[in-house]
């Protein structure tokens, strides 16, 4: 992730977190919120991964919100990683793709997350979409939510766990790409260690998909650095990790926001370091 800090922060501006930062909850709110992140950290940080849930709620002034914190945040050189969870039937995909992958787009991005849950297969649009402009996707194969065990670990035919069958279609994907290929897969840091029984895929398909891992669950849903050697073992520097709510709770003074991303990026930098190959 070059001299840039090795962290992900998310845009996420909680009801909650306006009212903490002494902010209207209203769009003029959400539009300082999202300005005051992008200023303090778009330059220092690897990606700034906007939740399109939080500007959605204003209509389409949030959406207009959501447009320049994109914007603003690339041509300060963040990569941008719209956390928007798109997944349909192919042809409705096609437009999702549209609308965050192509580059003249108003919410054109460099990543996407999106959901395998209707078929890996309809996510082709997506695949090829990315593939064509140069940006990547992020498939959803085991979120940092205990409830996503119920669909995510159930066990397909053949033995494999539905998240593992997920990781192992992105390693056909990016099968031979160097350093790392485009598809990506999102994988909670809460998750139990590798080995546990709890654990519901193996060291091999984590590395194997041969494609950036981002990492949803630092800080506020209680997972730290010290543990992403223990989910992630030999696929860590595939990692991405990312943090919304530790970093923002500092805000809205810019140079606390800088501080504590700051933090963060030592905590992870020195776990990452120890897996550099
Ligand atoms: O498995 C997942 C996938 C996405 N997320 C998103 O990441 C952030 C996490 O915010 P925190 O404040 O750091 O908990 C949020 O936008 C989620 O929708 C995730 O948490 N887990």
């Amino acid at each position: 992730m070059g001299e840039r800090a090795p962290l992900c922060v998310g845009i996420d501006p909680h009801a909650a977190l306006l009212t903490e930062w002494g902010l209207t909850g209203n769009v003029g709110g959400l539009e300082r919120f999202t300005r005051t992140v992008v200023e303090a950290l778009a330059d220092r940080v690897a990606a700034l991964k906007p939740q399109v849930a939080f500007f959605e709620r204003f209509g389409s002034r949030g959406l207009a919100v959501l447009e320049r914190a994109v914007a603003d945040a690339r041509a300060a050189g963040a990569l941008v990683i719209t956390d928007a969870k798109r997944g349909d039937i192919g042809s409705t995909m096609t437009a999702y793709a549209e609308s965050f992958l192509t580059p003249d787009a108003p919410l054109s991005s460099d990543a996407l997350t999106v959901s395998p849950y209707l078929g890996f297969g309809s996510l082709a649009p997506a695949v090829d979409l990315a593939r064509e402009h140069g940006r990547g996707l992020f498939v959803l194969a085991l979120t940092s939510n205990p409830e996503g065990a119920e669909v995510q670990h159930a066990v397909a035919a053949d033995g494999r766990t539905v998240a593992e069958t997920v990781l192992d279609r992105l390693a056909e994907h990016n099968f031979g790409a160097e350093p790392l290929g485009s598809l990506g897969a999102v994988v909670g840091a809460t998750l139990p260690p590798l080995g546990d029984p709890a654990a519901a895929v193996s060291e091999r398909a984590l590395t194997a998909v041969n494609g950036p891992l981002l990492a949803p669950g630092l800080g506020a849903q209680g997972a730290g650095a010290a543990d992403l050697p223990r989910v992630f073992g030999a696929s860590l520097r595939q990692v991405v990790p990312t943090v919304s709510r530790d970093v923002l709770r500092a805000g809205p003074d810019r140079a606390a926001l800088r501080a504590t991303a700051d933090r963060w990026a030592g905590e992870v930098r020195a776990v990452l370091d120890g897996a550099a190959p």
